[in-house]
């Protein structure tokens, strides 16, 4: 079966910067897919390649994106609209942002339905306690909470095979975070609906996900299913991370950063971008970069994943 989203040898500049160094992923129908990684390691940059949402200042140095088969760099504008509006779902961390702040809820989500027939379901499915009154409401006079929950019925409204989510919990307080997550994963279980959520909350990810990807270095360095990834990482960075969440992180915190610093690339990395800070990084680590290994149930980055350790 052809994969949801498939992506390959993905590679974006803004200007000198790299932001994504031959990043990929393969993404089936209905998986619930968690994007975790450092700041910087490229997850809202791909996150954005996946619905060509991909800023002007932006530059596509190579690679393809693939959604249900089709290249989406390669669409006309038209059909990249139609990809959009039909098949994808966008959902980002400030609501207000995605929201016109000159009209009313109602009116922007009869927009989007192409109807004010159902404006009123659409706003009870993310559990607004008085879809009316959201409904005559300007976005500035709703919460931050209720403004996300407006914001996930209008990128829910088409039933997409998509929803990318990037990090649409960190603006908001905890209670409202587990509220809202439970809204997402709910309605797209429900639709049949693929999530890409780009998280900084690791156990967050392994309670709710079904699948894993961890970048670094604007790479993809191990990927699969989250509990046997999380529980038993491959990759020295994936390790690296499950050991930074605080053990009395289970909830909701962000995790402690990793002792030195990601790397801001300036091209292709010579080898693998994490062997500076790496612990068991062999002279090869540093030239050459390393071979996807596909190994317990995930694919690694990493030249030492296949020699058994
Ligand atoms: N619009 C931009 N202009 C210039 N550089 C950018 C831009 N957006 C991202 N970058 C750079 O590209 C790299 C990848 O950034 P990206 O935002 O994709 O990472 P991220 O993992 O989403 O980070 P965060 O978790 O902080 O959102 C970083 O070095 C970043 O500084």
């Amino acid at each position: 079966m052809t994969p949801v989203l498939e992506v390959e040898d993905l590679t974006v500049s803004y200007g000198a910067v790299r932001a994504l160094d031959g990043a990929a992923l393969t993404v089936a129908r209905g998986e619930t897919v968690g994007v975790v990684g450092e700041s910087g390691s490229g997850k809202s940059t791909l996150g954005s390649a996946v619905g060509g949402l991909l800023p002007r200042s932006a530059r596509i140095d190579g690679g393809t994106v693939r959604i249900d088969g089709a290249d989406v760099h390669r669409l006309r504008p038209k059909e990249l609209r139609t990809v959009r509006r039909e098949r994808l779902g966008f959902v980002f961390q400030e609501p207000i942002g995605s929201l016109d702040p000159t009209m009313r809820v109602g009116k922007q989500m009869a927009l989007v339905l192409g109807s004010r027939d159902g404006v009123l379901e659409h706003l009870a499915r993310v559990r607004l306690t008085d879809p009316e009154r959201v409904a005559r409401s300007y976005p500035h006079q709703l919460s931050g909470g209720m403004a996300q929950r407006v914001a996930i019925a209008m990128a829910m409204a088409s039933s997409p095979d998509i929803l990318v989510a990037d990090e649409p919990t960190a603006a908001l307080d905890s209670q409202v975070r587990e509220d809202v997550l439970n809204v997402i994963f709910t309605l797209a279980a429900e639709a049949g609906t693929t999530i890409l959520w780009l998280s900084h909350d690791l156990p967050a990810v392994a309670k709710r996900c079904s699948h894993v990807v961890v970048m670094y270095g604007g790479r993809v360095v191990e990927s699969g299913a989250a509990a046997p990834v999380l529980a038993q990482p491959r990759h020295p960075y994936t390790a690296a991370l499950v050991r930074a969440v605080p053990a009395a992180a289970s909830d909701g915190q962000r995790l402690e950063p990793i002792p030195g610093q990601p790397p801001v690339l300036t091209g292709a990395s010579a080898g693998c971008a994490f062997s500076p800070r790496c612990l068991q990084a062999l002279e090869t680590c540093g030239t050459h970069r390393p071979p996807l290994v596909s190994v317990d149930e995930r694919d690694v980055l990493c030249h030492l994943a296949g020699a058994g350790r």
